[in-house]
């Protein structure tokens, strides 16, 4: 059966408030969907990762009154079920790369995963749509440069560098953010949607 073709008149506005995330996406979706990007800090709902990026992304789309992508992303430790979870930025802010690795010396298990939920919401009225994305790893003493939140102490399995030090094309290839844009790609290519932007 045929999709039916859907007409986008505006490219898709990515928002977000973080430069580093910006960055990271459009290095990976490169020019294979159209879109532009807004520098937003959205307010951020407590709950489940997935109803947050959701929420996340109605806000959005009604700020921007047109088809919008945003991304919320939480670093997940094991042995808390999860925690610090959508709640890393504060954590980060508060107890730095020191703290969260402190937290887990309680703990033997160190694993953690890197997830990245995207929301599509194609306007104000319509329900967002999720991508997620994860990667596994765990949680080290921090290694590498330190521009981006906790990349220093994410080391993924199967890899001997922390995502810090990894080179940035390196880590976009096996990231949480680029498995969730994965997914955000096939979507865009089944959906069909034509982008009539004037
Ligand atoms: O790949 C990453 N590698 C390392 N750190 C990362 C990554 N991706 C997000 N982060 C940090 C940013 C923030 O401290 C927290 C997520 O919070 P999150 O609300 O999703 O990000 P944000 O508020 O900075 O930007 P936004 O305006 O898109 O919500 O983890
Ligand atoms: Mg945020």
């Amino acid at each position: 059966m045929a999709t039916e073709a859907r007409v986008l008149l505006r490219p898709v506005t990515f928002v977000t408030g973080n430069a580093k995330k910006l960055e990271e996406v459009r290095a990976i979706l490169g020019d294979s969907i159209p879109f532009r990007s807004l520098k937003l800090d959205l307010p951020e709902l407590q709950g489940e990762p997935d109803e947050i990026s959701k929420e996340k992304a109605r806000l959005a789309a009604i700020q921007v009154n047109g088809p919008v992508l945003v991304e919320d992303t939480c670093l997940c430790f094991n042995a808390l079920n999860g925690l610090p979870g959508p709640y890393i930025k504060w954590f980060l802010e508060k107890t730095g790369h020191e703290g969260l690795n402190n937290i887990l010396k309680a703990y033997e298990d160190k694993s953690a995963y890197a997830m990245c939920i995207f929301s599509l919401a194609l306007g104000p009225t319509t329900e967002p749509m999720s991508f997620c994305g994860k990667t596994h790893g765990k949680i080290v003493p921090p290694r590498g440069p330190t521009d981006f939140g906790w990349d220093p102490i994410f080391q993924p399995d199967g890899h001997d560098q922390t995502y810090a030090e990894m080179a940035k094309d390196e880590k976009n290839r096996i990231s949480h953010r680029s498995k969730a844009l994965a997914l955000v790609r096939a979507h865009f290519a089944e959906a069909g949607y034509i982008f009539q932007i004037g």
